[in-house]
């Protein structure tokens, strides 16, 4: 039996490439989108029976020459380039929704994760987020050691610390509220970010979480959270590094003691088997940091498998 896509019933989808590295220092990271295409990924999604588009917002705009690592009087980096292209994602994924299609949007850096989460809240104020990450993306420019501002995006569309933000960021809507998101996979989470997990009673299951209960009820779990009644649209907003390194090595912030590829992999058909899946990121794939080809077979089958779990693929 196929997968009825409540919100998508004509089972339309646009994948938008985000080819954009400037929220991390490593280089690399925005050849994701390419080697997912390459790999034939608009195919198999098209095989699962979606009408599929490929955007491509950010055209042939030059991030990577003008990338720098200094941090600005906001102790974060790049935030123009950041801000631009985050802003032409926000626009692609809320244009897309708006045309009844599912936005697929490939990376690239977690960075516009808040660009994509804003503009599907911004479609169905309704809709939750399951945040599929070793991390939490949800430092402040006040927190963050770092400067990398891909591990900012879950703050910026919560609205936490505005003060704190550089200018360049105050288009992002604010408009996620601290019960409508839910970590998966959890397991290097900075000490300003736990402090902000329990100050707004945010939603999350760590590894421990996934080895106490099993991955099965972990997703049950996190629906419950965010999603009681099982009604409302689910953003997917997936990070590769959420999958053990072992699985997918070419990324840019490997965390050791992962999800196994099946975990991950289950994560994306329990989503798809609910039926609320609204609109996905998957980021973070990296060929550049890849040390053999294999390497770099891994981890791009990794992503692509992840997108065709979530779209409807079932192993029988
Ligand atoms: N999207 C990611 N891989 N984020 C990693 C973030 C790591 C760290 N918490 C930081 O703020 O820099
Ligand atoms: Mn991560
Ligand atoms: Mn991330």
């Amino acid at each position: 039996m196929s997968i009825q896509y409540k919100f998508h019933p004509n089972k339309k989808a646009t994948i938008i490439t985000a080819p954009f590295s400037g929220g991390q220092p490593k280089g690399g990271v925005e050849l994701g989108p390419e080697y997912i295409l390459n790999a034939g990924f608009e195919k198999q999604i098209s095989s699962l029976g979606w009408d599929t588009e490929v955007a491509h917002p950010l055209d042939k705009t030059d991030y990577e020459s003008v990338k720098s690592d200094e941090k600005d009087a906001y102790g974060v980096k790049n935030s123009k380039i950041v801000s631009e292209c985050c802003k032409k994602i926000h626009h692609q994924v809320k244009a897309s929704l708006g045309a009844g299609r599912l936005p697929l949007t490939i990376g690239g850096d977690h960075s516009i994760g808040s660009a994509t989460v804003s503009a599907a809240l911004e479609h169905n104020p309704d809709t939750c987020v399951l945040w599929i990450d070793a991390h939490a993306d949800i430092n402040t420019p006040a927190t963050t050691d770092s400067g990398n501002l891909h591990g900012c995006p879950m703050s910026f569309v919560m609205g936490i610390d505005p003060e704190s933000y550089p200018p360049e960021f105050e288009w992002i809507p604010q408009n996620l509220k601290h019960n409508k998101l839910v970590y998966i996979g959890l397991r290097d989470v900075d000490d300003g970010e736990k402090a902000i997990l329990r100050k707004y009673n945010i939603a999350a299951y760590s590894m421990y979480h996934v080895d106490k209960y099993g991955i099965g009820k972990v997703v049950e779990m996190a629906l419950d959270a965010v999603n009681p009644d099982r009604k409302f649209p689910v953003h997917l907003s997936y990070d590769v590094d959420a999958i053990d390194p072992s699985f997918v090595p070419a990324t840019g912030t490997r965390v050791e003691g992962g999800l196994s590829l099946r975990e991950g992999l289950f994560i994306a058909e329990e989503v798809a088997q609910s039926g609320l899946l609204s609109s996905m990121d998957i980021v973070e794939t990296n060929p550049m940091l890849a040390e053999t080809e294999e390497h770099i077979l891994d981890t791009v089958s990794a992503a692509c498998a992840i997108g065709r779990c979530a779209m409807g693929q079932t192993l029988l």
